[in-house]
């Protein structure tokens, strides 16, 4: 199945990462870098090399809490559609009054307004999958669609349909990390199978299967997803400059999206002279769990602050809390360490021990649970349904999860969110109370998660005619989502009328009750 110029040859041994960076940075693309410098240049920026991490972002100027460091448009983006998510418009990603090309049948429009706007691109691809058979066609996923966006954009660029500009070329996703020395067997398989596909699909003879499948492993550690403001997953996109930023678990700045947009924004004072680092992850896990995550999909160790503290006492605790076991006495929030005999765990603040046989026990029983078929059917709309399965892992967890565990956190959230869909406010707002407080634990006061959640735990508040507590959680929802998410976007603008209306209504039934 493997394409003949794939199988051709030895698999080229890759430079080390760093003397690759050093070879591009002056090389093939040494008029580029020099563009990209100047161009990031405007924004206070500068791209430098780190050993160890390749190219990264410094700032050349002091930025505050709230500013933004860079934005960029998407080189190529896709919608997330498929059968198990809502499909969107490919120009604007909205999921309303959508209409399907009506020559290739796979992409989909809201209106005139984006299909002309993305006919450039369109073109070409829809030109190729229309000429794909019914089950051809199914097999083009967002990624694919990805890719073969990036080919025809890179034509038209070469063919000056559209402008190059020094952050929106080709050259610049030559740059990026691939990767292929590092990745499995079974990846390899994986992208040379892809870039069949797409080869297929075009059949252009300049293009060539192992750059196909070398860009489908560089997508997998730069690509990012495009989300909502409230941080719902709508597509993929690649950005090549602000794939220029590396990660850290307390990072510095936030990605966040406006529309197809994205901006990154500083969450803390970034004194001039620092490295830009955002979050390529879900920060909540234990190091254990945040290193396994970078290592499988962008193949490296973390040795920001909090990954260096691994094997401190600090971070046995902090694993202990997040995903280990609670005390037997249940009024006890002493956390557990394993015996050195490895047959009990012991509470670190009562000393009560709790038999491993007792946990694994209800650990089977949680695992025989259908965690999938609760999620499969809350995206049918069978909330009640999924609220049951959740209900009772919840038991469950609560019986040997700390009560600061993020798996029971996560619970509690798929709860509360099926709840919501049914409309049972009092329930959710039950629920939302009974995450704030792990929320705050494991992530930092400027993180827009935690700041997510007090809106959600506003809005409950309010409708529930709680007006002082709606403002209370209204405020920090305020602080900290106006850092992470600017003031100016529709989304902010809504959040600021509602703080406002409810501090309206909460001043009037003070002054009623006064009266
Ligand atoms: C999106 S790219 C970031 C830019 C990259 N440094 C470059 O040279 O193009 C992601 C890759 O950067 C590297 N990286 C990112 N953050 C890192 C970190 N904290 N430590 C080491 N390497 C890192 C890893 O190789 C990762 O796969």
């Amino acid at each position: 199945m493997l394409g003949s110029a794939w199988n051709k040859g030895p698999r080229r041994k890759y430079e080390s990462r760093v003397e690759k960076e050093v070879v591009e940075l002056k090389g093939a693309c040494g008029i580029d870098m020099e563009e990209l410098q100047s161009a990031v240049e405007c924004y206070s920026l500068k791209v430098s090399t780190v050993p160890e991490k390749g190219r990264s972002l410094f700032v050349t100027r002091d930025f505050y809490p709230g500013e933004v460091i860079i934005c960029q448009e998407p080189y190529v983006c896709v919608p997330n559609n498929s059968s198990s998510h809502q499909v969107r418009c490919d120009g604007c990603f909205t999921a309303t009054n959508l209409r399907k090309c009506s020559r290739c049948h796979v992409v989909w429009y809201c209106g005139s307004t984006c299909q002309k706007s993305e006919w450039k691109l369109h073109r070409l691809e829809c030109e190729a999958l229309s000429r794909l058979d019914k089950d051809k066609r199914q097999s083009v996923t967002p990624s694919i669609r990805l890719m073969l966006k990036l080919y025809i954009r890179r034509k038209l660029q070469n063919e000056k349909i559209i402008p190059n500009t020094a952050m929106d070329n080709y050259n610049l996703v030559q740059t990026l990390v691939a990767h292929m020395s590092d990745i499995t067997e079974e990846q390899l398989v994986l992208y040379a199978q892809m870039a069949n596909l797409v080869h297929l699909i075009f059949q252009w003879p300049e293009i060539n299967i192992k750059e196909i499948a070398e860009n489908f492993s560089k997508f997998a550690c730069n690509a990012h997803t495009i989300s909502d403001s409230e941080l719902r997953p709508l597509g993929t996109g690649l950005y090549p400059v602000i794939s220029i930023i590396n990660h850290s678990c307390l990072p510095n700045s936030v990605l966040v999206f406006e529309g197809r947009s994205a901006s990154v924004r500083a969450v803390q004072h970034v004194p001039k002279g620092t490295e830009v680092l955002i979050s390529y992850i879900e920060t909540a896990g234990s190091t254990m769990t945040r290193q396994k995550a970078l290592n499988e999909q962008y193949l490296f160790t973390c040795t920001c602050p909090r990954c260096s503290k691994v094997g401190q006492y600090d971070d046995i605790q902090e694993s202990a809390i997040l995903e280990g076991y609670r005390c037997k006495n249940e009024k006890c929030d002493g956390f557990l360490i394993r015996t050195t005999d490895g047959k009990e765990f012991q509470c670190q603040h009562c000393g009560l021990a709790r038999d491993k046989e007792e946990i694994k026990k209800i650990a089977n029983e949680l695992r025989s649970l259908s965690e999938e078929e609760a999620s499969k059917l809350s995206s049918t709309g069978n909330y009640q349904e999924a609220i049951c399965i959740y209900k009772t892992v919840e038991k469950l967890q609560t019986k040997i999860y700390h009560p600061f565990s993020i798996w029971l956190m996560q619970t509690r959230d798929k709860i509360l969110k099926s709840l919501m869909e049914l409309e049972h406010w009092s329930e959710a707002l039950a629920y939302c109370k009974l995450t704030i407080p792990v929320y705050q634990r494991v992530y930092p006061a400027v993180h827009p998660l935690l700041g997510l959640q007090y809106y959600t735990c506003g809005k409950l508040e309010w409708y529930l005619g709680g007006t002082e507590e709606a403002v209370k959680s209204l405020t920090k929802a305020v602080d900290t989502l106006r850092i992470t998410h600017g003031t100016n976007t529709p989304f902010m603008k809504e959040l600021l009328m509602k703080l406002e209306e409810a501090r309206a209504e909460a001043s009037y039934n003070w002054s009623s009750t006064e009266r």
